[in-house]
């Protein structure tokens, strides 16, 4: 059986996302309303523009319902602006955000000199770097004890996990490596059987 994953698809990378998990055997679900959530045992939130996005879910309840779904026990991994939209506090900003990862994050944060680049990341728990595309990336001032560090750039934090919530700074669909979007699926099925 194929595992059912969902990628937002409200704005932003969520084509390439979806192309990555085709690649490793996934049916992918097109998540656009609440109805979208039903059956999917994953759900990606892709790199775009976290406020968009977040207009988007405040609207009928469905950011609340993703809340949900994740109380439940669906594992969610963000990505950038998913990252922005995981986190508890947002630095500056009141826009929307779903709250599920206990941490303080702060966009566009690497500044504006360094507004796109890429750089070898070391990750816990895999044994070769990976090339991260950071693409006018936030990242995590702060993050709660219950927040497990998977990687840090410059000594800032730009990768973790909290339980079934996963999130990062950079865009892993943008390079050939899938480690990454293979690591969320391990903790999809450590979830869901
Ligand atoms: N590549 C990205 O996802 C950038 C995120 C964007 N800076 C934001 O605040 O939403």
């Amino acid at each position: 059986m194929k595992r059912k994953v969902g990628v937002l698809a409200i704005q932003g990378a969520f084509r390439e996302h979806r192309k990555v998990l085709e690649k490793l055997g996934c049916e992918v679900i097109e998540v656009r309303t609440s109805s979208d959530l039903q059956g999917i045992e994953g759900l990606i939130i892709p790199g775009g523009e976290s406020t968009a996005i977040g207009k988007q879910l405040a609207l009928d309840g469905f950011g609340e319902d993703i809340i949900t779904a994740a109380a439940e026990g669906m594992p969610v991994f963000g990505t950038c602006a998913g990252m922005i939209l995981l986190s508890k506090k947002i630095i500056g900003s009141e826009q929307y955000r779903l709250g599920l990862l206990d941490a303080v994050v702060k966009r566009n944060a690497f500044g504006r000199q360094v507004a796109s680049f890429e750089a070898d990341l070391q990750i816990k728990g895999l044994d070769d770097d990976i090339r991260a595309v950071f693409i006018r990336a936030p990242y995590l001032l702060e993050v709660s004890p219950e927040v497990d560090i998977l990687a840090e750039y410059a000594e800032k934090i730009v990768f973790v996990r909290q339980g079934h919530i996963l999130a990062c700074a950079f865009h892993p669909e943008l390079t050939e490596d899938s480690r990454i979007h293979e690591y969320f699926l391990k903790i999809v099925a450590e979830y869901q059987g």
